[in-house]
């Protein structure tokens, strides 16, 4: 697999998307059943022997500490040797409960090096959202730190926890990690599986239901490979530093593993996000190739020129994604930090597949997710299927036959009715522009992207109505100038309970703790009665209409 960054001199658009073709060693990892391959080896042990760092870790209180890809290789074996002697077999689901630092990373690493498949559980996740993810996916053995531990004893049927504790805080029945990667052996013959075993389980919002598990097979390498070269533009001698948690698709494709892919250094930091720690750490550690949000870029901005004055000129590129990035922001990074800031767009489902490529010479229109990534072939589809031409809204779609990196081939164990007729349907509404590019329009159904984070309103809802003071609720995302939208609930209560902000508080910490500290209701409205079908469905689309009409001015 070719892991040069083609960055180093910026190759032509067109000419690398219509040229593009898998390489003959990448064809192989893209589904020959004779192939041969293990994530641990393509994200470590083939850069072991030249002592180059892999991993730094910033802690909460910034204390750096450096690891090579042998340290990661014998860590990685040590783990696999615990996960083993743990009932753990290759095809197994192995999940993280960990925030950003080196036992997050050991315990992925560890996880592919014995053919396991790495489920990822966002650190903010409340009991339930734990819950529906290690059932989904049936892990055998579940990895935290004691800040999480608590919510494990609320999830029925909780696997074996394994815990990164100091020696007197493991609790009983748990295993102590530490303890058990000191005592395993160093060495462990990673274990090949192919192109079509999964490797990660990813998981994401749905629209009708709770979220819904997202496969990821071994050849999406190739993808988040080629991502990384095309779009971020990673070289060898950039300092990387994607600021996303790696609970998440953003931040576990192209935090960890795409990075180490390409043998660069990852960069990870314990603590929460603030403008004044995100430009100390650009600085200290000379960071020249970061990826983030909008939202985190927009509270960069927020901030203030001066607090950027210090790394002006500091970065080389800056990559954008999860939600659209305003051309303001295009605009400030430019002045204030003489930085190119790109938009991307992808989903937790097939990664990124229209960038604004930083390692690819094409225009760049502001307002513009950009160009389809060569080894995607992108159509903009009418209701009935149809390919639609220029500026003309539509679906945007996945031509399967003609994406050779395309990966997705449906929802764990569930129906997927987005794959029909050739096409995979990204529920995304777009408009293509007469030069190719393509422009986010909105989404076709209720997702709430909030914060870049992508929230199932049914997943809000079902975590409101176990409050007792709530017999029905629905769920919306209403405009916020900060984080896209807000999530805003509208309640009916209980006869005889009265909505007062107390109550609305109430209502918006209960589902804090019970589903995820970043998915609460922002707004509360208690209501008498919810816009209905004749048949009783609720008629979100109505409650956002109205709330879109408030914010208009006039
Ligand atoms: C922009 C941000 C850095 C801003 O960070 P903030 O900390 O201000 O806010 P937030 O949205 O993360 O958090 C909302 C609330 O949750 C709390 N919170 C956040 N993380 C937490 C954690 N790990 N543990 C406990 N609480 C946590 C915060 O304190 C905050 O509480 P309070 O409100 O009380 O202060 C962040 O929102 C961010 O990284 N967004 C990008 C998300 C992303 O990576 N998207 C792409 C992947 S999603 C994806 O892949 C899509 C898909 O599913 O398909």
């Amino acid at each position: 697999m070719s892991t040069e960054a083609v960055g180093a001199t910026r190759r032509d658009y067109r000419e690398e998307y219509e040229t593009f073709r898998l390489e003959d060693a990448e064809a192989l990892l893209a589904g020959d059943p004779a192939s041969a391959i293990n994530a641990c080896v393509e994200c470590c042990d083939r850069y072991v022997g030249e002592g180059r760092v892999a991993l730094r870790c910033l802690s909460a209180d910034e204390t750096l500490t450096s690891y090579t890809f042998e340290d990661l290789q014998a860590l990685s074996a040590r783990a696999a040797n615990v996960f083993r002697a743990e009932g753990v077999v290759p095809g197994d689901v192995v999940a993280g409960l960990l925030p950003r630092t080196l036992e997050l990373v050991v315990a992925i690493l560890g996880a592919w090096r014995l053919g396991a498949i790495y489920q990822p559980l966002f650190t903010a996740f409340g009991p339930k959202a734990i819950e529906h993810r290690l059932r989904l996916g049936g892990a055998k053995l579940v990895v935290t730190n004691p800040a999480n531990r608590g919510k494990l004893d609320e999830v029925e049927g909780c696997p074996r926890v394994a815990i990164v504790a100091e020696p007197g805080a493991v609790p009983a029945g748990d295993l102590d990690f530490r303890a058990a990667l000191k005592a395993a052996e160093p060495t462990f013959e990673p274990v090949s599986r192919r192109g079509d075993d999964l490797f990660m389980l990813m998981s994401t919002s749905g629209t009708t239901g709770a979220a819904k598990g997202v496969p990821v097979p071994l050849r999406a390498l190739n993808a988040i490979s080629a991502y990384m070269r095309y779009a971020v533009d990673l070289r060898a001698d950039d300092t990387f530093w994607n600021i996303a948690d790696p609970g998440w698709a953003y931040g576990l494709y192209y935090a960890i593993t795409g990075p180490l892919m390409l043998g660069c250094a990852t960069l990870l930091y314990e603590g929460g996000f603030t403008a004044e720690s995100t430009y100390r750490i650009i600085q200290r550690m000379g960071v020249t190739n970061l990826a983030g949000s909008p939202t985190a870029y927009r509270l960069l901005i927020a901030a203030g020129p001066e607090l950027a004055e210090p790394v002006k000129g500091a970065l080389r590129v800056v990559s954008s994604a999860g939600e659209p990035l305003n051309p303001e922001v295009m605009r400030w990074f430019e002045a204030h930090l003489a930085v190119p800031i790109h938009d991307h767009y992808g989903q937790t489902e097939n990664g990124m597949m229209v960038n604004n490529h930083h390692g690819l010479t094409h225009p760049v229109r502001p307002g513009s997710s950009g160009l389809p990534m060569p080894g995607y072939r992108m159509a903009v589809l009418d209701e009935a299927g149809n390919e639609l031409g220029p500026n003309r809204p539509g679906i945007l779609a996945v031509d399967i036959a003609r994406s050779p990196l395309l990966w997705f081939r449906g929802y764990y164990h569930q129906d997927t009715p987005a794959i029909a007729g050739g096409y995979y349907r990204t529920g995304d509404t777009v408009e293509r522009e007469p030069d190719g590019s393509i422009s986010f329009v909105g989404r076709s159904d209720d997702i709430i992207t909030s914060a870049g984070y992508r929230i199932g309103p049914f997943d809000v809802e079902s975590a409101l109505i176990e409050h007792p003071a709530v017999v029905e609720t629905a769920v919306i995302g209403v405009p916020d100038p900060e984080r896209t939208e807000i999530v805003k609930a509208f309640v009916v209560l209980a006869d005889g309970v009265r909505g007062t902000p107390a109550l609305a508080d109430e209502l918006a910490s209960h589902v804090k703790r019970r589903l995820s500290a970043h998915a609460y209701p922002r707004q509360v409205e208690f209501v008498d009665e919810l816009p209905k079908t004749p048949s009783g469905k609720i008629q979100r689309f109505i409650l956002r209409k109205s709330e879109i009409a408030k914010s208009q001015p006039g």
